[in-house]
């Protein structure tokens, strides 16, 4: 086995999540910022599971929480209620040994800003190889493996250059390498193409699934870009700091594929409460509680009309469209 393979080996084997679990577990998750008096609520009760192996994007206009949730689930800050967990830590109790451990071996960064990725000194194998010493990866390994990531990433002929001296799309891909370096289970990119033209922003993107893909490093990127949603097989959207609704896709990736047949979900938690889009709720006029009809092969949800106003079967209520929710296939 090369070394990229031992290492990665090493790491899956590392902690395998709960059965019934995912890798990444978000149970209502809050964060309230509290500045000067003024109180923000940047998260307000927050539900996301994603599975091992994943690639995911989390989309959602400027201000809706994607950073704030990003913050969280790297560890370097810490919600105000809720349950977060990743591969088995507890980011809510974690004490500082094992945030730093969880930091340097379980989760991998991105930025948005090349600059923050990479040491402008130092060269494209040695950034790679820099963190590897922090993992106590043997130092006859290092170079080796910093290799191999270079050559999986497109850029093995830009490993003796600066960052000064390589393109913004070049960077980030370093970027991604160091970031991969230690075989995280996660691997989290921030608008990874935000700085970047849409050639170079490709380029990065197949660099990500490749990571994904080829190491297994399940890929979580945060992105307000709705084009970046079509890369991916699975789409969360926030509003508001709540999980709103998510798309999925049968085939995703690759530029100029097609991504057709993309369903949109609505979010069903852990302890089955299920958050209707706005869109739905005024359209229907559904407020406060609405009344279920169980029926063979999905479940409808109607508007609350008051005592003796039974919705007629087989959907033909007198409001218009009111129901025919479709239940939780997916
Ligand atoms: N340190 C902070 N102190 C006070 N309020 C904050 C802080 N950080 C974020 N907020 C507020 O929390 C809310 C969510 O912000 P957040 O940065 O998570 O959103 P975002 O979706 O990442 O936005 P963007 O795409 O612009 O980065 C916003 O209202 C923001 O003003």
């Amino acid at each position: 086995m090369t070394d990229l393979a031992v290492l990665q080996a090493r790491a899956m084997a590392r902690s395998a999540p709960e059965p019934d679990e995912g890798l990444i577990v978000c149970d209502n998750l809050v964060r309230v910022y509290r500045t000067e008096g003024v109180e923000v609520q940047a998260l307000q009760g927050l539900d996301l599971t994603v599975d091992e192996g994943e690639l995911l994007a989390v989309v959602g206009a400027s201000g809706s929480g994607k950073s704030t949730l990003l913050g969280i689930l790297s560890g370097l800050d810490l919600p105000t209620a809720g349950r977060a967990r990743v591969a088995r830590h507890d980011l809510l109790t974690m004490k500082r040994r094992e945030r730093l451990d969880y930091r340097r071996r379980t989760v991998g960064f991105v930025w948005q800003q090349t600059g923050r990725n990479l040491l402008p000194y130092l060269t494209a194998l040695e950034n790679v190889t820099l963190p590897m010493g922090y993992a106590r990866i043997p130092r006859a390994q290092r170079a080796g493996r910093a290799m191999e990531l270079l050559d999986m990433l497109g850029i093995a002929d830009c490993r003796n250059r600066r960052p000064g001296e390589l393109s913004g799309g070049q960077q980030q891909r370093v970027a991604i390498a160091v970031a991969g370096a230690n075989t995280p289970r996660v691997l989290f990119a921030d608008e990874p193409t935000g700085e970047l033209d849409t050639a170079s922003g490709e380029e990065v993107f197949a660099a990500l699934r490749r990571t994904n893909a080829e190491l297994g490093v399940t890929v979580l990127i945060v992105t307000h870009d709705p084009a970046v949603s079509e890369q991916v097989r699975r789409t969360v959207r926030i509003r508001d700091g709540r999980t709103a609704t998510e798309v999925l896709r049968p085939s995703a990736g690759g530029a100029g594929q097609d991504a057709g047949g993309a369903q949109e979900y609505a979010v069903l938690d852990r302890v089955g409460r299920l958050q209707l889009p706005r869109e739905y709720t005024e359209r229907y006029g559904l407020h406060r509680r609405v009344r279920l009809t169980a029926e063979p092969d999905h479940l409808g949800v109607w508007p609350d009309r008051g005592a003796g106003q039974e919705p007629a079967q087989d959907g033909q209520d007198a409001a218009p469209g009111a129901g025919g929710q479709e239940g939780d296939e997916g």
